[in-house]
């Protein structure tokens, strides 16, 4: 088993620092990349070695696979660890790495071309046997043969681009007269989007819970699922409170599903980490998606497993079997965690970057904060607006709310506006404390009146 002498993290932020911790863990001495917002960031000081890459915009510095290359063939690092977002579902980015001799930890780029497509997707999917949404597997352009089409599924259906994601361009469809204007602007918004107009229709499921599955599988084969996750507290498709285990999990359909999640790994050849979505309508379930990367809400995993998800990639990547059975996953207890976001609740929740002029994180008890900031640091405009993933473990749901509650109050961050209102309203809301939710949740309750 090679152990690499050296990790350059292709990332920025809290990420970054998560995935050196591993590192150091590990005794493995790691590299950072930073832009010119990124110069006095936390991550990049934290790092054994620091490589400058390029202007602010993610354009000209995370994104840019030549430059983070060169650091890393400059540096000696024999392995790179994309984190998420940037390059981390990259295939050129991947292969590129591989091309170089140098490592990328996560999964075969014939894995990520696999998932890459929504409707490629579907359709390995379906042949490996996992549950997917009644629907076409194959796009459509002709409005005729879509009316046809949705008529043999029934209203309501979903259009959804074939290149998209993140719920870009999709359109509910309650009747066959509204079937063709919603054709014919999803194709637009798609064309405009992604530079592919291919539409396919689905079922339309109402209100669907999305519930995801941790995988981890090692480069001989060995695949298990580790925990659940329930991800439905989300805003324009953007997850904003997770939790592990879901609160409609049951040992036995944690066995279904967690199987089922296995079943479409193994159909893609998948090793390292890497999270099947779905979508939870009334007992059934159905595949939405596979990420090919370890996803922003892994702590909650964590806590509730002790599995080191970040560490368990290096050692996949190093060619180690995977440490553990699927006999040895269990769930203890529940883990919450909230995303802290530089953004203004008054203002449409928009990114409000901006100095931080004082700072203290929350402890105690059962939590965790993954943050990249520090009382005087400057929040850059050109990335994402996140400041830190707050966890909160306790042996119950109920503890678990109490300490996350208890942590929303002792977290201090003075001179940016963030979502920790929100966060708080949520957290108090009868609803979400009940348990009794799904992806209509933040429209229903109108919860962003906070
Ligand atoms: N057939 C069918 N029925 C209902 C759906 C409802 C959604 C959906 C809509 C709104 C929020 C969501 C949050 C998590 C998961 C799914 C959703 C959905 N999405 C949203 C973006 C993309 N991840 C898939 N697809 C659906 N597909
Ligand atoms: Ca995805």
């Amino acid at each position: 088993m090679r152990m690499f002498n050296k990790i350059l993290i292709a990332n920025r932020g809290e990420i970054a620092i998560r995935v050196m911790r591993a590192c150091r863990e590990l005794g493995i001495p790691s590299v950072a990349v930073y832009s010119e917002a990124d110069k006095n960031a936390l991550f990049a000081k934290y790092a054994d070695e620091a490589v400058f890459i390029g202007p602010s915009p993610s354009s000209q510095s995370y994104l840019k696979i030549d430059n983070i290359i060169k650091a890393a063939l400059e540096t000696g690092a024999e392995a790179i660890h994309p984190g998420y977002g940037f390059l981390s579902e990259n295939t050129v980015f991947a292969s590129t790495c591989k091309e170089n001799g140098i490592v990328f930890i996560g999964p075969p780029s014939t894995a990520i071309d696999a998932m890459g497509s929504k409707i490629t997707a579907r359709q390995t999917m379906k042949e490996a046997g996992v549950p997917i949404v009644p629907g076409i597997e194959e796009g459509i352009n002709d409005p005729d043969e879509a009316m046809d089409l949705a008529d043999g599924i029934g209203y309501p259906i979903i259009l959804k681009p074939a290149a998209g994601g993140g719920g870009i361009g999709m359109k509910i469809v309650g009747s066959r007269e509204e079937m063709l204007p919603a054709l014919t602007s999803s194709q637009s918004v798609a064309r405009n989007a992604f530079g592919d107009d291919t539409i396919y229709i689905e079922k339309y499921l109402t209100e669907p819970r999305h519930i995801e599955f941790q995988i981890l599988a090692d480069e001989m084969g060995k695949t298990i699922y580790v925990s659940d996750r329930e991800c439905s507290i989300q805003r324009r498709h953007q997850k904003l409170i997770e939790e592990s285990p879901s609160p409609v999990m049951s040992d036995e359909l944690r066995e279904r599903m967690g199987s089922i999640a296995v079943k479409a790994a193994k159909a893609i050849g998948y090793a390292s980490a890497g999270t099947v979505e779905f979508m939870y309508s009334r007992g059934d379930f159905y595949f939405l998606e596979m990420n090919t990367r370890l996803q922003v809400e892994h702590p909650i995993t964590e806590m509730v497993t002790g599995v080191d998800l970040a560490k368990e990639q290096i050692l996949i990547a190093a060619g180690q079997p995977l440490n553990y059975d699927q006999s040895d996953m269990q769930i203890r207890g529940w883990a919450i965690e909230c995303r802290i976001n530089a953004e203004d609740p008054l203002n449409d929740f928009s990114p409000a970057p901006g100095r931080i002029k004082g700072y203290r994180s929350p402890g105690g008890p059962g939590i965790r904060v993954d943050s990249g900031v520090y009382s005087g640091y400057l929040i850059p405009p050109y990335y994402d607006s996140l400041i830190s993933k707050l966890v909160a473990h306790g042996k119950d749901r109920r503890e678990a709310i109490a300490r996350m509650e208890r942590a929303l109050y002792e977290y201090i961050i003075v001179g940016v506006k963030t979502n920790l209102i929100f966060h708080k309203a949520v957290l108090r809301n009868a609803r979400f404390r009940s348990g009794d939710f799904n992806t209509g949740f933040i429209k229903e309750e109108n919860i962003a009146e906070a």
